[in-house]
C-alpha cells in the first residue's frame, strides 16, 4: 500500500493521470459522491456503506444481484417537476422515452402531467401498457412504418411529427382510412452544428433527420400537409442534438424556426395557420457525468429560449406560440447509477508509463455502451465500505480502468479513473448517472442478459423490469 494517494509514487507511475483529473489526496476524496453527479437522495452514512434512498446498496445487490440499475425514484420525479416548472406547463414538457422507458415509469411521467416523446411502436406500447393518455403522447422518428402510423392513430397519440415526404403521404392515406384528423408538428432541421459529440449532433444540414430549413423543404412540406384535409399541422419542430450544456445552439434553432413560421404567415396568412400554436425545441439539455460538467439548471436554460423565440415573435409582429421542450437524459439520468461487483483486477505494466490497473466487472458494454460509442465520461466509486475500511493508515488510490467482461477490447465502462489500492473482489462499485440510454441501449452482446431495474425510494426497494434469464434469451430459438 502506498503511503499516501497523493504522494510522488503516483506522479511518477502515473504521467497521464490527468486524464482522471489529480489523484485524490484523501480517502474521503476518494469516497466523495459530487452532489451535481449522484442521484439527489445518495450519501455515504457513517459506516462508509452507500445509500440510495435510504437503501444499503449491499441489501439491493443481495436482493437483485448486480449489475443492477437503482433509480433514486423522487429524484426521477423532482426533475420530471422542475422541467414543469421551468416550461410553466407540465404538459409541454415532454418527456423522452428513448432515455428509459418501462410501464413504471411511463406512470411516473403520466402522474407528473408531463407528456411523452415515443420514436416506435415499442415505446407506444409501454406508454399503452401504463394507460398513458394518448393525446398527451407525441410520436417522433425518421422511418416510421406504416404499421406503426396505423398502431399510432388506433392508440388515439395526440401529436406526429412529420420527418419526410413519404410519411407525409403514409399518414395522410392511413388517417383518411380512419376517418380522422390527426394532428401533426413538422420537423424542421435548422442547420445548426450543436456543440457535442457528433454522432448526437442533429441538426445540421448533413444527417437524416427532418425537413431542410435552408433548401425550402420544410416550408414545402408545410404547403403539402394544408393541402391534406386529413391532417392538422399544430406546431413546427427542431431538435438540435444531445447532452448541450449552451444555450446557444437553442437560440440560433428557435431563432430560425421563428423565422420560418414569420414566413409561413406571409404565405398562407394567419387564418390557415390558426391551429399552429406549438414550437417544439426538442430536448438535449445536458447533465453532469462528471465533477468537470456544469450544465446550467434547467429553469435558466428553459427561460433563455424562450425568451428568444418571444423577442424574436414580437420582432417578426406574429403571435408568440407556447414552447414545448423534450428533455429526456436530464430527467431519467441524474438519478440512477449502475451497481457491479467487481472481478479479476489486473495491474498491466504500461513501460515508460507506468501502470494501469484494469478492475473488471460482472457487466460492460452490453449495459452501457456509451463509452465505447461516445467516449462518455463517468463517475465510479466504492460504495459497499470506505476505502480505508475504518482503518487509521490512508488508502493509496490507483489509476484505474473500469472495464466489462466482453469479449472486446472497448469493452470500458470508465475509461480512468482513481479507485482505492485496497479495491477487491467482491466489492460494489457504482456508476453514476446512468439513467438516460444505458438500459434502453442495453444488448445481449456475449449473451449476457441485461440487468434487473429496481427503484428505491424511503428506504424501500421495488423491482421495475426484472434481470433477463438465459431461457428469456433462449425462447428465441426457432428450433
Ligand atoms: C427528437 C428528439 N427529442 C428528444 C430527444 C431527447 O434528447 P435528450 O435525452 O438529450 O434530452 C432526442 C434525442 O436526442 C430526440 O431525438
Ligand atoms: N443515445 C445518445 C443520445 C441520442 C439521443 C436520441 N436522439 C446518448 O447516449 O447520449
Amino acid at each position: 500500500m502506498c503511503a499516501h494517494p497523493a504522494g510522488p509514487r503516483h506522479a511518477e507511475v502515473y504521467p497521464h493521470a490527468d486524464q482522471a483529473g489529480f489523484p485524490p489526496s484523501t480517502s474521503g476524496d476518494l469516497d466523495r459522491l459530487h452532489a451535481k453527479v449522484w442521484p439527489r437522495n445518495t450519501f455515504r452514512a457513517g459506516d462508509g456503506v452507500v445509500r440510495i434512498a435510504g437503501v444499503d446498496v449491499r441489501e439491493l445487490a443481495r436482493t437483485y444481484g448486480t449489475p443492477l440499475f437503482v433509480i433514486d425514484e423522487a429524484d426521477f420525479k423532482f426533475r420530471c417537476a422542475e422541467y414543469a416548472a421551468a416550461f410553466e406547463d407540465p404538459s409541454l414538457v415532454h418527456y423522452a422515452g428513448k432515455a428509459f422507458l418501462c410501464t413504471e415509469v411511463a406512470r411516473w411521467v403520466a402522474a407528473q402531467g408531463l407528456s411523452l416523446d415515443v420514436c416506435s411502436g415499442g415505446e407506444l406500447a409501454i406508454a399503452q401498457r401504463a394507460e398513458f393518455p394518448p393525446e398527451r403522447i407525441t410520436f417522433h422518428g425518421n422511418n416510421k412504418s406504416v404499421a406503426e402510423l396505423e398502431a399510432a392513430i388506433e392508440a388515439g397519440v395526440g401529436t406526429i411529427v412529420l420527418d419526410s415526404n413519404h410519411e407525409i403521404a403514409r399518414l395522410a392515406d392511413l388517417a383518411t382510412r380512419h376517418d380522422i384528423v390527426q394532428q401533426v408538428l413538422v420537423r424542421v432541421t435548422v442547420g445548426v452544428e450543436a456543440h457535442t459529440h457528433e454522432f448526437i449532433a442533429t441538426a445540421h444540414e448533413d444527417q437524416k433527420f427532418g425537413f431542410s430549413l435552408a433548401s425550402g423543404e420544410a416550408a414545402e412540406a408545410v404547403r403539402r400537409v394544408l393541402n391534406v384535409p386529413s391532417l392538422q399541422l399544430v406546431g413546427l419542430h427542431s431538435h438540435i442534438g444531445s447532452q448541450i450544456f449552451d444555450a446557444d445552439g437553442f437560440e440560433v434553432a428557435a431563432r430560425r424556426v421563428v423565422g420560418l413560421l414569420a414566413d409561413l404567415r406571409k404565405e398562407h396568412g394567419a387564418e390557415a395557420l390558426e391551429s399552429l400554436t406549438v414550437v417544439d425545441l426538442g430536448g438535449g439539455y445536458g447533465i453532469a457525468y462528471t465533477d468537470k460538467d456544469n450544465p446550467p439548471p434547467p429553469a435558466q436554460l428553459v427561460t433563455q429560449i424562450r425568451d428568444i423565440v418571444r423577442k424574436e415573435c414580437v420582432f417578426a409582429d406574429i403571435p408568440v406560440p407556447r414552447i414545448a421542450g423534450e428533455p429526456g437524459r436530464a430527467i431519467a439520468g441524474p438519478g440512477t447509477v449502475t451497481l457491479y461487483e467487481a472481478g479479476t483486477i489486473k495491474d498491466v505494466v504500461l513501460g515508460d508509463e507506468g501502470v494501469r490497473r484494469y478492475v473488471s466487472v460482472d457487466g460492460g458494454m452490453s449495459d452501457n455502451i456509451r463509452t465505447a460509442l461516445y467516449d462518455a465520461a463517468y463517475d465510479v466509486r466504492l460504495v459497499s465500505r470506505a476505502s480505508d475500511d475504518g482503518q487509521p493508515d490512508p488508502v493509496g488510490a490507483m489509476l484505474s480502468r473500469v472495464v466489462g467482461k466482453h469479449c472486446e477490447s472497448g469493452d470500458i465502462v470508465v475509461r480512468d479513473c482513481w479507485l482505492p489500492e485496497t479495491l477487491a473482489p467482491g466489492d460494489l462499485l457504482a456508476v453514476a448517472a446512468t439513467g438516460a440510454y444505458c438500459y434502453s441501449m442495453a444488448s445481449n452482446y456475449n449473451q449476457q442478459p441485461r440487468p434487473a431495474v429496481v427503484a428505491v425510494r424511503n428506504g424501500e426497494h421495488r423491482l421495475l423490469l426484472r434481470r433477463e434469464t438465459y431461457d428469456d434469451m433462449l425462447r428465441l430459438e426457432a428450433s
